[in-house]
């Protein structure tokens, strides 16, 4: 007996983008339409850890590995708890789900966490459009159930034209935690997970670093935990100041969604810290903010960098690490002032990947030392923190 593997009854779906082009392809989520900046990806695996990933706020997202949800999804290979992209596209869902770990497949998932979303698209014509001409908004319009109208695909065109930009908005005090809490869980493992909750006791962590969460992704906090760092998570707008209160050895810069140039509470914020000389450590979204706080500009690239294999060249070293990026803003190297060290550069594009301060124990890297997903190369940048963190306590 053969079997019917694609479902051609599923409901049509559209993405119109704001250039004009049109995409007709099967809705794999809910129905509905939904807008942002459409981003290409480029990562053969962490569907999961890309929707949660909060610094996807406002963007659609292209994974251009063709065969999308194979091993399913479960609640633990998430990096927030939600998810954050604002539409997913893909060329074809596995119409197979196997994994041990796996508990549901995408679509379900899609469609229990609201995510408008279509498949069967030519994701290498999108890229195409994209690297040619830039990320731009778009628009995903999907069915209840049979075809979509007319009149529902020039909505779409419409709402894609008047979508706003990205430059100019600030979306990380959006999707910041409201509240100020501790983290102490560490890294998964085969044996143990997560490890048992409600086993966390901050005593026993020898550092204390309190984060701020600008779209934090967990992995960050998991691997600052592995390492006998007792985290403060506070939310974006929260003040030098009031973060002070807990005294703590180190400072972090969460990544997060947005324009870095309108975060002005975060600037002043790392201004502060580096004046009074505490370890600082800033990812992405926190390392454009390092740069604009130094006095530095930043600015919207083409298409960004997103995915799991980008080659980053460590300057003294000459060490290429293969690293996960998710950025489409980038610190403009040549507005850097004297005090600023470049230590690392992208091999796509030579672009500024991460710098440190000569007169402050502060340094920040522009992709994703966490992975999740992607490879763990780079991962060291976090015993470089550790290692500021205990120089500066040695010295008191
Ligand atoms: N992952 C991030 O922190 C992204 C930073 C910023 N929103 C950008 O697009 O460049």
């Amino acid at each position: 007996m053969k079997t019917k593997l694609i479902d051609d009854t599923r409901p049509e779906a559209a993405l119109v983008l704001a250039d004009g082009a049109v995409f007709i392809g099967r809705s794999v989520g809910v129905p509905g339409m939904t807008v942002g900046e459409v981003v290409f990806n480029t990562a053969m695996t962490g569907y999961q850890e890309i929707l949660t990933d909060p610094s996807y706020t406002g963007q659609i997202v292209t994974l251009t590995y063709p065969h999308i949800g194979n091993v399913g999804v479960n609640q633990e290979d998430v990096e927030s708890s939600d998810v954050h992209v604002a539409g997913l596209v893909i060329r074809s869902e596995s119409p197979v789900v196997s994994n041990w770990r796996s508990q549901r497949s995408l679509g379900e998932y899609l469609k229990q966490n609201g995510i408008v979303a279509i498949a069967e698209v030519d994701t290498r014509r999108l890229t195409r459009i994209l690297r040619t001409k830039g990320a731009q908004p778009g628009c995903i319009v999907a069915a209840a159930c049979g075809k979509l109208t007319e009149a529902q695909i020039a909505e779409a065109a419409k709402a894609a034209a008047e979508a706003p930009r990205m430059v100019g908005q600030e979306l990380a005090s959006q999707v910041s935690t409201t509240y100020r809490y501790e983290w102490g869980e560490g890294t998964w493992r085969m044996d143990n997970g997560y490890g048992r909750p409600g086993s966390f006791q901050p005593e026993e962590y020898p550092y204390t670093v309190v984060a701020w969460d600008f779209g934090i992704k967990e992995n960050i906090l998991r691997l600052l935990a592995d390492r006998g760092v007792h985290v403060v998570v506070v939310p974006a707008k929260t003040t030098f100041e009031e973060a002070m209160e807990v005294n703590p050895d180190g400072i972090f810069l969460s990544n997060g969604p947005g324009d870095p140039e309108p975060c002005d509470f975060a600037i002043e914020v790392a201004q502060k810290a580096i004046a009074a000389r505490i370890p600082l450590f800033g990812i992405c979204l926190g390392h454009q903010i390092l740069g604009l706080a130094c006095g530095g500009r930043t600015l919207k690239m083409k298409f960004g960098h997103h995915g799991a294999n980008h080659p980053v060249v460590d300057l003294e070293t000459k060490r290429v690490y293969i690293t996960s990026q998710n950025h489409g803003f980038m610190v403009d190297a040549d507005t850097l002032p004297e005090n600023v060290k470049v230590t690392h550069r992208s091999l796509f594009d030579g672009s500024l990947q991460g710098f440190e301060l000569t007169d402050a124990p502060v340094f920040c890297f522009q992709g994703h030392p966490e992975a999740s997903p992607g490879p763990h190369d780079i991962q060291d940048l976090f015993n470089h923190f550790l290692d500021k963190i205990q120089e500066a306590k040695k010295s008191l």
